[in-house]
């Protein structure tokens, strides 16, 4: 202790002569010392205020009554107390129950701090009531606390960019930042305490304590600045104790570029929402079929028949039949049109690959597994169609649990424990192996049954040659608008040839080699020479092209040679690998000649490379 006394306790003289006028208003008090203040003043307290040096600098208001009498006394007192204004000091902490040696009394000291958070001195004081020290130190501890808190309130409170004002239960303002204060062109001192009318006389703070309900997005002008606010009750134990006014933005620029990203945001939403519908949904309706004959329209009234039906469908064709087209339109003609539509390649998707999209999986079940989980295409087809495209390719595995979910009509994510409703219809799609594969074992034949309940067998193109020249018409039409082309038909002859080839890949063969020679040709109508070559070949054989209209005047055999001579040029080129030399070589015909014959026959170098790769 004398150690604190020899460093701390250095008595000036001037300094004690100074206390006698008991200058009390230069010692800066901060507002909590003047509550405590307050307290001691009922109670008989006697409150002297020194500073670290260890000396008096100033006496609280009724603490005149204190003991000192002179400056000698003073200094005697003041040298009394040292030791524990020297703990206090150093440590910056309240002192309990300290024993003056002095006064005989049980002494608390609080360190006095400025308001830039230094400490200048220590209130000391003592009680002539036993325990009321204490109380007053602990309320001293509460107040602190609560200072802390007030200081981090205030911290929030002070943002630049958002105005914000706190009044109490009577509407008086109790916390205002300068981002508002600014906003009124008022200080704090003019603010704090008067009714928030008295600042904005619009203002709806006193409803918001009266209701009891908040606002948000209200529009707020003062001066000629706007804002968007939100206005909100403070409320504890279900009482209100008061109100919040907030600024949204810093201004309404603000707030009309936040709107804006929004309404873009809005829009994206919808865009992406209606994309993702299209994609979950069927393009297609029974218009959008093309056929006439007999056997064709046969079975489009049983597809339309079984849109009705709430059954399973199986429909079997080769490729390119249109399978997929007749599962979209059985869809749009049902009871289900406005559910989702969800397709589902089995054979694109590997094996290993297939149970998770099929039926989904949660966070975690396997490695590689996406954060939140998927939902499987099962889910997503909930109250829709789902369409099995390809179910031939499907193991043996996965058919044995696609058919518990036809039977159960719920599905499991990997992963989870607990199976899920679903009222999906399903629309299963093979060639027409699928029978063969029955017989084979390697279909199984109770998921067969399952999904053959209604069955729509699609003829082949070759079956319904009568159609094809309705078809291409078609295709022709919806091509342009694709291409953006002007192609305005296909020559007689052309048709012809259209029509005696075999057509492997079906419609979509025929889509497929129209869309290419719309491609190329600069006329307005496609010819035979610009179809494929494959196709003339078979005309060739079939010799179809010279019999088939013997009224036409032209030269049928110039024709049919120009075809053969055209067929063996590409040959000859594609044995020789597009080499013309060499493919003039093997022709027996010299170089300008086959350049001359190219020429005739239209084909460019362009035409070649697509004439040579289609094969
Ligand atoms: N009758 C038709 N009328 C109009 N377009 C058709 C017709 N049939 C098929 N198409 C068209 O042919 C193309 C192939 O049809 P789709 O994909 O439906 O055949 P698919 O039998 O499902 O083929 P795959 O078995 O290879 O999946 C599509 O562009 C489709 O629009």
């Amino acid at each position: 202790m004398d150690i604190f006394l020899d460093k701390i306790f250095k008595p000036q003289q001037d300094t004690v002569d100074s206390l006698c006028t008991i200058d009390f208003p230069r010692v800066t008090v901060d507002w909590q010392i003047s509550k405590v203040y307050k307290v001691f003043s009922h109670a008989l307290e006697y409150i002297y205020v020194e500073n670290k040096e260890g000396l008096l600098v100033g006496v609280l208001d009724q603490a005149t009554m204190f003991k000192v009498q002179s400056q000698k006394d003073m200094q005697k007192d003041v040298g009394e107390l040292a030791s524990r204004v020297a703990v206090c000091l150093v440590t910056g902490q309240l002192v309990k129950d300290a024993v003056s040696l002095f006064l005989k009394e049980k002494v608390n000291e609080i360190p006095v701090i400025d308001e830039e958070g230094r400490m200048i001195g220590v209130l000391k004081l003592w009680s002539l009531l036993d325990n009321m020290s204490s109380i007053l130190c602990n309320s001293y501890q509460e107040i602190s606390e609560f200072k802390k808190i007030t200081a981090t309130l205030e911290a929030v409170i002070e943002n630049p960019y958002e105005g914000m004002v706190i009044v109490d239960e009577n509407s008086h303002v109790v916390m205002i930042n300068n981002f508002y204060l600014e906003a009124l062109g008022i200080s704090r001192e003019q603010a704090l305490g008067r009714h928030i009318h008295e600042l904005t006389p619009q203002s709806k703070l006193p409803d918001i304590i009266r209701t009891g309900k908040a606002e948000f997005g209200e529009y707020w002008k003062v001066g000629n600045r706007e804002f968007m606010i939100i206005r909100a009750p403070i409320k504890k134990d279900g009482k209100i104790l008061g109100a919040i006014g907030k600024t949204l933005f810093k201004d309404m620029g603000l707030a009309r570029v936040f709107a804006k990203k929004l309404t873009q945001l809005e829009d994206d939403l919808k865009f992406y929402k209606g994309e993702l519908r299209r994609i979950h949904s069927a393009s297609y309706t029974f218009d959008d079929i093309i056929g006439e004959g007999p056997k064709f329209t046969a079975t489009v009234r049983l597809a339309q028949r079984a849109a009705r039906t709430t059954s399973n469908v199986l429909i079997v064709g080769e490729s390119g039949t249109g399978k997929e087209l007749f599962a979209h339109a059985i869809h749009n003609d049902s009871v289900r049109c406005h559910g989702p539509f969800i397709r589902v390649n089995c054979a694109a998707i590997p094996e290993q690959l297939l149970e998770s999209e099929l039926f989904g999986y949660f966070e975690g079940a396997f490695t590689g597994a996406r954060k939140g989980g998927k939902p499987g295409k099962f889910e997503l087809a909930n109250h829709g169609t789902i369409f099995l495209d390809e179910i031939g390719d499907m193991s043996l595995t996965m058919q044995a649990k696609l058919l518990r979910v036809i039977q159960e009509r719920e599905v499991e994510r990997i992963g989870g424990t607990q199976p899920c409703k679903i009222d999906v219809r399903i629309i299963a799609a093979s060639n027409s192996k699928l029978y063969t594969m029955v017989q084979e074992r390697t279909f199984r034949d109770d998921l067969f049954y399952r999904l053959n309940v209604m069955v729509i067998k699609l003829p082949s193109l070759r079956e319904r040659s009568d159609d094809i020249e309705l078809l291409a018409n078609f295709l022709v039409t919806k091509l342009n608008r694709k291409l953006e082309t002007d192609v305005e038909g296909i020559s007689r002859e052309a048709m012809q040839i259209l029509q005696s080839y075999g057509w492997p890949g079906n419609v979509r063969e025929l889509e497929s080699i129209l869309e290419r020679t719309m491609n190329i040709v600069d006329e307005p109508v496609i010819l035979s020479e610009h179809l494929p070559a494959r196709l003339l070949q078979t005309k060739i054989d079939v010799s179809r092209c010279i019999d088939a209209n013997p009224n036409d005047e032209q030269n049928k055999l110039e024709k049919g040679l120009n075809i053969a001579e055209k067929e063996l040029l590409i040959d000859a080129l594609r044995r020789a690998n597009g080499n013309k030399a060499l493919a003039a070589k093997s022709l027996g015909i010299h170089r300008s000649v086959m350049y001359k014959k190219l020429s005739k026959h239209g084909l460019d170098s362009e035409a070649l490379s697509l004439e040579l790769k289609t094969e």
